[in-house]
């Protein structure tokens, strides 16, 4: 992870240890770390336009850690936590769950990996998802990939996926497009605005979409020389 120096932080009987330049601030009564030094990639489409499917390629060849918002709600679902059934609930109407939920998982999978390049994967989903996370770890993704695919495709994909969710069906796919197209595009235009947007066609079989994603991921000197 870089260069790492430790510091001990005391407040009131809790002790933590911070990784410079990493900044500490209390949210609440609990400790969060912001992860500010961190390399963050967001990746942004619709359900179904092959966000997972690219990221368990990318971690392959350029070593990030894959983080998966909904993969980390189904985790806590399954947990028997305290949150489940709101989470469960919001998932099967495939609504956004409430960012500080969300973000706490992320945050909580970002400290435990030991990495400092992560893939965000499936948020932010909304302008709340977007605005706390940014208020919260001061973290400002160096890009985002964002799967270009049509409706048509994407819900012919998500009926064959077969990992046994109980949002890929018709009624709640079609909710999941409502969602995407009305609060997570917004949020892509917000990046498009910063320079910020990689659009991928995500339409093309797996390994051309790869080409693609591997384009853009590999410096710009590495692909003069090669
Ligand atoms: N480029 C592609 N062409 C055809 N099928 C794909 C492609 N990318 C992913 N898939 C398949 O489509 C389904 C949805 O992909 P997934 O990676 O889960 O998408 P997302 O995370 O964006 O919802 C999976 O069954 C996956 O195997
Ligand atoms: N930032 C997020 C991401 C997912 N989710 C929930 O989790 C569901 C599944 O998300 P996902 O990223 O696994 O879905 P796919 O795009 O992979 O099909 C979403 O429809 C939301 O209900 C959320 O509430 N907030
Ligand atoms: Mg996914």
């Amino acid at each position: 992870m870089g260069t790492v120096v430790e510091t001990p932080v005391k407040e009131a009987d809790a002790t933590v240890t911070v990784k410079k330049p990493t900044v500490v601030f209390v949210l609440g009564k609990h400790f969060v770390l912001a992860l500010s030094s961190v390399f963050v990639v967001i990746l942004s489409g619709g359900p179904g336009s092959g966000k997972g499917t690219q990221c368990a390629n990318i971690v392959e060849h350029f070593g990030y850690t894959h983080l998966s918002a909904g993969d980390l709600l189904r985790a806590e679902i399954k947990s028997g936590s305290e949150n489940g059934t709101m989470i469960q609930n919001m998932i099967k109407e495939g609504k956004i769950v409430p960012s500080e939920v969300t973000i706490k998982l992320l945050q909580k999978a970002m400290e435990e990996s030991g990495n400092d390049k992560f893939l965000i994967d499936g948020f932010p989903r909304n302008e709340e998802n977007r605005a706390a996370f940014e208020a919260v770890t001061k973290i400002e993704p160096e890009f985002v990939l964002f799967f270009d695919c049509s409706e048509e495709e994407m819900e012919r994909r998500i009926l064959n996926r077969n990992q046994g969710r109980e949002d890929d069906n018709v009624e709640t796919i079609r909710k999941r497009f409502k969602v995407f197209l009305e609060s997570s595009l917004p949020v892509v235009q917000y990046y498009e605005a910063k320079g910020k947007v990689r659009k991928i066609d995500a339409a093309k079989p797996v390994a051309e979409v790869f080409d693609a994603v591997k384009a853009v991921f590999t410096p710009k000197d590495e692909k003069a020389a090669a």
